[in-house]
Order: C-alpha cells, then sequence, then structure tokens
C-alpha cells in the first residue's frame, strides 16, 4: 500500500449532500452555503490516551472517533454535513486494520448522510486520528452553553457512568456478569444524541453541553458560562441497572467524573420544558430532569449537589482533565 492508493481506497464515489461542490482529491473541499448557520468541531483520538489494542477493536475506534465529534455538534443543535480526517498511522497497522478504522467512521456517518471530504494521512509513532465534522443549523439557532437563565430545568439524556464501567469491564476481565456487552458497548460505540438534538429546533432557548468529560465537569461549564448556580439531585443522576453492580464509591465516580458518555446535558426554560420530553419521545431517547438553575449571587458559576438528606455540597470540576499534571 501507498499514501496514494490508500486516499483512494477511502474516497466515496459519490456524495450525499448535494452542496458539495469538490470532494476529496485536488487541495481542498468546496461547497456552497447560503441560508444557514455553519457549525465546526474537531476532537482528537489517540492511542494510549483514548483507546489500547486492548480497549477497541479498529472497527470502533473510527466509530468512536467520530461519535465524538458528531456530540459535539449535538450539543449545538447541528445537523451534520461533512467530516475531514487527519491520521498518523504507525508501521504496525495494517491496510485491513486501517479499512476496519474507515469502516467504523463509514457506518456511523451513513446514520447521518456525512460525507467525508478530505484530511491528511501521514505516518507515526502512536495511532491518531484528528476528525473535524461540519454541519448546519438554521440562522441563530446554535445553542450556547451562555444562555442558562434562573428557574430553568436542568435535564440529561441517557444514563451515565456507564463508558468508565465498560472500560473497567475491558480491564479487569471475567469478574462481572452482568450487562457486560451493553457497557462495553457504550465505551467502544456511544450514540451521539444527534436527532434528540436536531428535535429541540423550535425551542425558544436552550443551554447545552456534551458529557465528554464527566458531567461535574460539563454542568460548571454551563455555570460558568452563563453565570448562574446549577442546583443537582444527586438521586435524580440517571444510571442503567448495570451501573448498580458496582461497589457505590465506583458508581459515584464514574457518574460525576467518568466521562466518554456522549450524552447531553442542558437547561430550559420551565415553559418549555413539554417540547424537550416531546424531543425525546420522538427520538426515543431516555430523558432526565436532574436540577434547576438559580441566580442567587452566593452560588454564581457552581454546581451545587443536593442530597437526599438534605446535605449540599458543591460538585467541582474534578472530570477528565488532558493537562492536570
Ligand atoms: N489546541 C486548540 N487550539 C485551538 N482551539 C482549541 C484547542 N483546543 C480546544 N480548542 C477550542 O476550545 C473550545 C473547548 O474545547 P474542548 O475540546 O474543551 O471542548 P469539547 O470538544 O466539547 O470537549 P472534549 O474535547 O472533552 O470533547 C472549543 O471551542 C475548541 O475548538
Ligand atoms: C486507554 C484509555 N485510557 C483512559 C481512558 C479514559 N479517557 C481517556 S480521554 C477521556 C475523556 C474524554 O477525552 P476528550 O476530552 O479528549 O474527549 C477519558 C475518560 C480511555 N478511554 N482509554
Ligand atoms: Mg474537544
Ligand atoms: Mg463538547
Ligand atoms: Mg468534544
Amino acid at each position: 500500500m501507498d499514501e496514494f492508493s490508500f486516499i483512494d481506497s477511502i474516497k466515496q464515489k459519490t456524495y450525499k449532500q448535494s452542496s458539495i461542490i469538490k470532494g476529496i482529491g485536488d487541495d481542498a473541499a468546496v461547497f456552497r452555503q447560503q441560508t444557514q448557520d455553519i457549525v465546526i468541531a474537531k476532537d482528537m483520538f489517540v492511542e494510549g490516551v483514548h483507546f489500547t489494542n486492548n480497549t477497541m477493536e479498529p472497527y470502533h475506534i473510527g466509530y468512536r472517533a467520530l461519535a465524538a465529534n458528531l456530540s459535539d455538534l449535538a450539543a449545538m443543535g447541528a445537523n451534520p454535513a461533512f467530516y475531514l480526517v487527519a491520521i498518523a498511522i504507525p508501521k504496525k497497522w495494517s491496510t485491513v486494520d486501517l479499512d476496519s478504522i474507515y469502516q467504523g467512521m463509514k457506518d456511523l456517518a451513513k446514520d447521518y448522510q456525512m460525507d467525508l471530504i478530505g484530511g491528511d494521512t501521514v505516518s507515526g509513532e502512536e495511532l491518531t486520528i484528528s476528525i473535524t465534522v461540519i454541519g448546519y443549523v438554521d440562522k441563530a439557532k446554535a445553542w450556547y452553553r451562555e444562555t442558562s437563565e434562573d428557574n430553568d430545568i436542568v435535564f440529561v439524556t441517557g444514563t451515565l457512568g456507564d463508558s468508565q464501567a465498560g472500560f473497567h469491564i475491558i480491564n479487569n476481565p471475567g469478574q462481572y456478569d452482568q450487562g457486560e456487552d451493553f457497557l462495553i458497548k457504550r465505551h467502544r460505540m456511544p450514540t451521539p444524541r444527534i436527532h434528540f438534538a436536531r428535535e429541540l429546533e423550535p425551542i425558544s432557548r436552550v443551554s447545552l453541553n456534551d458529557i465528554s468529560d464527566g458531567i461535574a465537569s460539563e454542568a460548571n461549564e454551563i455555570a460558568e458560562a452563563s453565570n448562574v448556580c446549577l442546583h443537582l439531585y444527586d438521586s435524580d443522576i440517571p444510571i442503567s441497572e448495570h451501573l448498580r453492580q458496582f461497589p457505590l464509591s465506583l458508581q459515584t465516580k464514574w457518574k460525576y467524573y467518568g466521562g466518554e458518555d456522549f450524552e447531553l446535558m442542558g437547561t430550559v426554560p420551565e415553559k418549555d420544558w413539554h417540547l424537550i420530553e416531546k424531543a425525546a419521545e420522538k427520538t426515543k431517547t431516555k430523558l432526565s430532569k436532574i436540577g434547576f438553575v438559580s441566580s442567587e449571587s452566593k452560588f454564581q458559576g457552581q454546581v451545587i449537589l443536593h442530597y437526599n438528606n438534605d446535605k449540599i455540597e458543591r460538585l467541582v470540576k474534578n472530570g477528565y482533565n488532558h493537562l492536570r499534571r
């Protein structure tokens, strides 16, 4: 295999998006846009940091890398259209492995009619994939973290902590007999909540964030950006039945600080709560009300956790942090 036949092998023969003018094959891609706002995000996926040859098969590497990127488009409310893939490939990876990585991306991209329109290929020491995703929202309909207000309802999709539980099971084989496949799949093939997020478009205001580093981190990002306090009820944080087999200390650690669940959390005015419920119903997405927003100055920019016994404490930004030394 050489670089050019590799590129040829990943190139789509046809494109699904009608706005594409030039896809793979020149110095850059070209698409034409007139009426909507364009949303762009990038996330990297690195061997030894996000996966090892023990935690993921090549197919999962591609799937999970694109899923994380799509999750950011979901958090903006965007409709995905294009992706570009830069990949650094160590010598030990075979053509078959690379095909599987791209098949993982392709299968997920198909669910959203996305086209691969470019990228870059280099050799490297660790497998590294950097994806850029591009999508659209109606004019001025992207959802931002800084729009949360007093009395909003705080919500989250899905269940939290599953991905880290799956990661733990992969690393401790044979020790758990319940929900193994479910939890491991949540780690390897998370579902970006695009369909749910797209249904929110009629709502006047939603503050939205995807959960890549753990809800403790993402809830604080909304609180800080909006200068409000997010109050969360510990007993309302949704976890799967399979997470309950683990010691409480691990359940707590994973649901708040685990990350890589790629669920969405956000806040919405009380009057629009029924619209969020409708979006969840229509897209068969699990939805939980987990708290409320206050603007009291004492707790501005903070997240407060409420326990059943009326005890409260600050939930600090202790999620996954790449640069914490
Ligand atoms: N090295 C960088 N250079 C330029 N901008 C960056 C860089 N790293 C992050 N950003 C920007 O900083 C903002 C926050 O990025 P961050 O990666 O924390 O968000 P995220 O993708 O939602 O989280 P995660 O990476 O955990 O999925 C985004 O606007 C992102 O584009
Ligand atoms: C081999 C291996 N070691 C550790 C982890 C855990 N992990 C890596 S990155 C991340 C947060 C999200 O990253 P990002 O901020 O880049 O989206 C988490 C929880 C893993 N998945 N695989
Ligand atoms: Mg990022
Ligand atoms: Mg994000
Ligand atoms: Mg991200």
